[in-house]
């Protein structure tokens, strides 16, 4: 991986006036790949909100202000910058704690070239530098309707240069607005079963009367984008995948309820009366063995949504709210159980935190 050293932001201290007509404060760095010379910080640093982004040509001298995907480091009392890969900035800002001081600005990496085809304008993408686990692939599963999706879905469409969702084949038929190949590649089963018989899948399972499964394929064009996996398969899948193959983050989502799980199923309106049914009593087994089983090392529950995704922010090292050791959280069986409260709700149990129901686990 080649690096080339940038400015550092304090040898600027007497400013200088961009194409723009903005003057800088010397909180700038300037960072040349290829013909462009990217000068992070400074635009934006009066509303205090977030750090500016702009280009320069050389090639025909202008300046353009690129639009940013991600979401961006809210401080710029200084940073420095650090070419990775002639693709991607390393930032470092000063002064931050220690979750908040490295982030990463895509300027030229496979997705940012997707995006500005796609936008027609010059792009850039940030990430947050992530701690503790940061690497692994993520694996996700939960009943049907718990919120395994709202929540991925807002993972990618805040971290969307991060995380790379690893797209499963199914046999089921895609729900209204779902497409081929983005959520599912929706496929007849005796093409699905050919191809495990072939090798071409790391797990699969039949789920509420269908075979869902990763393939290995799916994997890797993630692999190959160069961003963290995230899986959402079933308790099945995910033992699979324990048992033989990744080492990765497994997180259950549990619902507050199952009156509440039934709810959101039926106010999602994707499914028959017929399968929501079908649905709920599935959801009891896999409640019970996602809590029992060795499978998971985090459970999450998913009662508040912006709760539940701070928490799970959290666990994936991207910070969140506030330290997950200072949540209402428990060990038990080995997980890590992490209460995401409805704060309406007063009942007295979800006040007091916990309360274990007879398998040892916590329920809300
Ligand atoms: N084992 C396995 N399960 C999967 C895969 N893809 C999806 N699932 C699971 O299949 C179940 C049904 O998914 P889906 O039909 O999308 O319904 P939903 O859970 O109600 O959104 C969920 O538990 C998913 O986590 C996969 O590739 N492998
Ligand atoms: N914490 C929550 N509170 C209320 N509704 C939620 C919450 N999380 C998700 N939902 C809603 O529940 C429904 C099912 O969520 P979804 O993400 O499709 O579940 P899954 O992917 O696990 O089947 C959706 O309509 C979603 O908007």
């Amino acid at each position: 991986m080649g690096e080339a050293p940038a400015f550092f932001v304090d040898n600027l201290q007497n400013g200088f006036s961009t194409g723009f007509g903005l003057k800088s404060k010397g909180f700038e760095t300037f960072t040349d790949v290829g013909d462009k010379t990217f000068v992070i910080g400074g635009a934006n640093c009066d509303s205090a909100s977030s750090v500016g982004i702009q280009i320069y040509d050389k090639s025909t001298g202008k300046w353009v202000i690129p639009t940013v995907l991600g979401t961006k480091p809210k401080t710029c009392k200084g940073h420095s910058a650090i070419l990775l890969n002639e693709d991607r900035i390393m930032i470092s800002i000063r002064g931050s704690t220690l979750d908040d001081c490295i982030w990463f600005l895509e300027v030229d990496t496979e997705y940012v070239k997707e995006q500005k085809k796609d936008f027609g304008t010059e792009v850039v993408a940030w990430s947050k530098g992530v701690t503790g686990e940061a690497e692994k692939p993520v694996v996700i599963s939960g009943p049907s309707g718990v919120g395994k999706g709202t929540l991925i879905n807002m993972l990618m469409k805040e971290f969307p240069s991060m995380f790379g969702f690893s797209v499963s084949h199914t046999t089921r038929a895609p729900r209204g607005l779902e497409k081929n190949g983005v959520h599912y590649h929706f496929t007849e089963r005796n093409v699905m079963e050919n191809d495990i018989k072939h090798g071409k899948f790391l797990e699969f399972a039949s789920v509420h009367g269908n075979l869902y499964g990763t393939s290995i394929e799916a994997i890797e064009a993630v692999a190959d984008s160069g961003k963290r996996c995230i899986l959402d398969i079933d308790v099945q899948g995910a033992r699979s995948v324990r048992a033989n193959y990744l080492d990765a983050v497994f997180i259950f989502i549990c619902p507050p309820s199952m009156r509440e799980l039934e709810e959101r199923l039926r106010a999602r309106g994707t499914e028959t009366e017929e399968q929501i049914l079908k649905r709920l009593r599935n959801a009891e087994a896999e409640i019970e063995q996602g809590k029992s089983s060795g499978i998971f090392d985090y459970i999450l529950y998913n009662d508040n949504l912006e709760e539940c995704y701070e928490n799970l922010m959290e666990l994936l090292g991207l910070g969140g709210s506030a330290p997950i050791n200072q949540k209402p959280l428990s060990k038990i069986n080995n997980k890590m159980v992490i209460n995401c409260e409805t704060k309406e709700v007063g009942n007295e149990a979800k006040n007091f935190g916990f309360m274990q129901d007879h398998t040892g686990c916590v329920v809300a």
